[in-house]
Order: structure tokens, then sequence, then C-alpha cells
């Protein structure tokens, strides 16, 4: 490890991270994308005057003053406009279809008092007027923004078939070490089975990223080095877990040195997760460090925030409060993982070491608590 950077000083590296680039893809596959190019609106929206209710359309001024009033015929959605309306009638008009012109009001069928409207009405209601949403031309969702179910809505709605997204970072996975075996494998005492590779495929899934490598290496440098070699070589991003602290077995750094040089950082003023190293390629190098708690923070705290930079959005953390103030550490900013609470505040759910991930099970994400000095709100950077 080196000099111990700060948060601040760690992020500073990692802010030199650029977008990888841009391409188009079907619309359904843009979920979850973030948008390269803006979506403008190709016609006013609504594009017509669109009736809000089923019920009847008149102009309030020409209604005789007693009696049922006389219907003209049935407007429906999907219509094109009707013909001029006889003065003193109405039209039954169905909710999205165009109000004609020369009508002005609609009352719904179960606002009509023998046969007329009840007096109650107010001339020009529900009527979802012509461009009151967007003019046409106008720029619905901006570049950079993450493009979700409603944006996906909105593209559709302005013919698009297609979007420009920015690139997926394509994401290569290596844990580390020779007590960690295989999920299905039946454990020597002196053995655990592998959590940590799982748990970050898992945490890429939910947030979309292609897993383009994923394999563990045991504590071997030559057999490491050819699996570093091949992770590199396939990745935009490659995340390592394990064997970068100060063990007699902890290759990870000088087997990066000899492929990538010198790291940009190794060591922030952080618990967990210290002995996080970071080079910034390309590809760009996270070597986590391995306990299982450390690589959740460490993942959530600086890898996420690094992926959604290389995919052209920039994570700002929001404010949040807990339910119960933290107290500080002295020097290191915490990493505290955290649980949503029955009241919706934040519950602090911290491990007892940061090999203890049974703890955890259950939290949403980490809080970061500045070292030093008390404070109400903290950043929260929830997981996938
Ligand atoms: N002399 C020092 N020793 C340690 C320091 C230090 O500063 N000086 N830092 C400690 C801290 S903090 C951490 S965190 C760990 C990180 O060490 P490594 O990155 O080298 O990780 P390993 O030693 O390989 O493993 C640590 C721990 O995690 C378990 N592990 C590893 N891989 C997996 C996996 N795939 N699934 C589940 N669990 C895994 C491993 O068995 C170890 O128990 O170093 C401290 N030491
Ligand atoms: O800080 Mo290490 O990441 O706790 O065990």
């Amino acid at each position: 490890m080196d000099r111990l950077l700060t948060l601040a000083e760690a992020d500073a590296h990692t802010a030199s991270l650029r977008p990888l680039g841009t391409e188009t893809v079907a619309l359904a596959a843009a979920l979850g994308r973030t948008l390269a190019a803006p979506i403008s609106a190709d016609r006013p929206f609504p594009p017509y005057r669109r009736a809000m209710m089923d019920g009847i359309a008149f102009a309030a001024d020409t209604l005789p003053a007693t009696g049922p009033v006389l219907f003209a015929g049935l407007h429906a959605a999907g219509d094109p406009p009707p013909g001029a309306l006889p003065p003193g009638q109405a039209w039954e008009i169905m909710t999205g279809a165009v109000v004609p012109d020369d009508c002005d009001t609609v009352v719904p069928y179960e606002d009509l008092d023998s046969g007329r409207p009840a007096a109650s009405f107010k001339k020009g209601q529900f009527i979802h007027d012509a461009g009151s949403d967007a003019d046409a031309g106008a720029m619905l969702v901006a570049a950079g923004n993450s493009i979700g179910p409603v944006e996906i809505a909105i593209a559709a709605s302005v013919g698009l078939t297609e979007a420009e997204v920015f690139r997926r970072a394509k994401v290569a996975i290596l844990s580390t070490g020779d007590e960690a075996v295989p999920p299905d494998a039946t454990p020597q005492p002196w053995e655990i089975r592998r959590s940590n590779g799982p748990m970050l495929e898992a945490m890429l899934t939910r947030r979309g990223s292609p897993i383009v490598f994923h394999d563990h290496a045991p504590d071997d440098p030559a057999i490491c080095g050819r699996q570093l070699d091949e992770a590199l070589a396939s990745c935009d991003v490659l995340l390592i877990c394990g064997g970068i602290s100060k063990g007699k077995k902890d290759f990870i750094r000088g087997l990066l040195e000899e492929r990538l040089g010198k790291p940009a950082f190794h060591g922030v003023e952080q618990r967990p997760g210290k002995p996080l190293a970071f080079w910034s390629g390309p590809p760009a190098v996270f070597a986590l460090p391995g306990n299982p708690v450390s690589v959740l923070a460490t993942f959530t705290r600086h890898v996420l925030p690094a992926l959604s930079r290389l995919e052209g959005r920039e994570f700002s953390p929001p404010r949040v409060r807990m339910n119960e103030v933290p107290t500080p550490l002295p020097k290191f900013s915490w990493l505290l993982t955290v649980a949503t609470g029955p009241d919706g505040t934040l519950l602090a759910r911290p491990p007892g070491n940061s090999g203890d991930f049974i703890s955890v099970a259950g939290s949403c994400g980490i809080v970061e608590v500045p070292p030093g000095r008390p404070a109400d709100t903290f950043d929260f950077h929830p997981f996938p």
C-alpha cells in the first residue's frame, strides 16, 4: 500500500474516466441505458384537443336554458373530427377523442341530470389542450438521462424505434484465493466457499452490466497472470477481489504493475476497504480488498459511480438522514451498510467485522460517514 488517500483524493482519480462512446440500439434494449441524444417532440403534446372524459361535448354558450340536450351523434377516439355541431346540440364524446373546434366543454355522463349537464359544470372543463404539455420541437428528455419506462413511453410516442445511448462498460471479474472453493464443492474445514464473485455478478446483473469474464484465480502468480491477461483483453473494467493487502501471497499488485504500471492509488482512508487499489487503464482496474463486506462497500462506493461515468452518467449521491446519527470514526470515512426501516428512515446495519457478511443481509446500500465530526445528513450509495 502507498500513502492512504482521502475519499475525495481517490474520487479525483476515478473522475479521470471518460464515457466509452455511443451506439444505436432498439428502443426495448435501451431500458436502463443513458441517453446520448435528446428526445424531441415531433408534434405538439397532446397533438389535438383531447377529451378527458366519456360524456358529451358542446359549446356552452349555445345550450338551451332548460330541457334535455339533443345529441348530434357519437364521436369516439380514433374518429376524425366530425362536421359542424348544430347549435344547442351536443356530441356524445369518448375519452381520447378530438374535441371539435366548435365545442368548448366536456361533461361526463355521470354529471348529466335529466339529459342535460348539471348546473355545476365549468366552461372549458375536461379538455386537454393541444400543445399544453409540450410544443412541437421541444426537447422532452435531455441527453445524459437514464432511460426508464417513462422515457421509453416518450420515445415511442415521438415515433422512435431506436435510441442513441452510451455504451455499456464490459466487466470482468477475477476473484482470488486458494481457500475459496466453488459453491458446489464440499469445503475442507480450513476452506470457505466463494461468495465474492457471485455477489459482484449479482450487483452487475442488477444494473445491466455485460459480464464478459468471470473466473477464480488460485494463489499461483503464473496461473493468475494468465487469467489476468485474458480478463484484461476482454473488458472495459476489471474487478479483482482479494490478494491486494500485505500478505506474502498478495501478489495482485505486482502482477498488475507488470502489465499496467503503478496504480493511480493503493490505499484509501476508509473502513472497510482500506487496501483498495485503482488503475485508470484502459481497461480500468479496481482491486477490491477480499473481505466480503469490503468488496460490497468498495464496489458500491467506488465502482458503481465509475461505471456510471464510463456509461455517460454522473452519479450524485442523494443526501439522507439516518434513524440514529452514527458516531464517526476518528480518521477514516466509514462506509456504513444500512437497511430501510419500517418508517422509511435508514438504519445502520454494521457488520461485526468486514468478513461478517451475514450481518448485512437485508441491507440496501451504504452511507458515507465522514471522519471526525458528527453530521446530520450523509451521502447515500444504494445497491443496484
Ligand atoms: N498486515 C496487514 N494485513 C491486512 C491489512 C493490512 O493493512 N495490513 N488489511 C486488512 C484488510 S482491511 C483487508 S480488507 C484484507 C484484504 O486483504 P486482501 O485483499 O489481500 O484479501 P484476502 O487476504 O485475499 O482475503 C481477505 C478475506 O476475504 C476472504 N475472501 C477472499 N476471497 C473471497 C471470496 N471469493 N469469497 C469469500 N471470501 C473471500 C478471505 O478468505 C479472507 O478471509 O486484508 C487485511 N489484512
Ligand atoms: O478494511 Mo478491510 O476492508 O476491513 O477488512
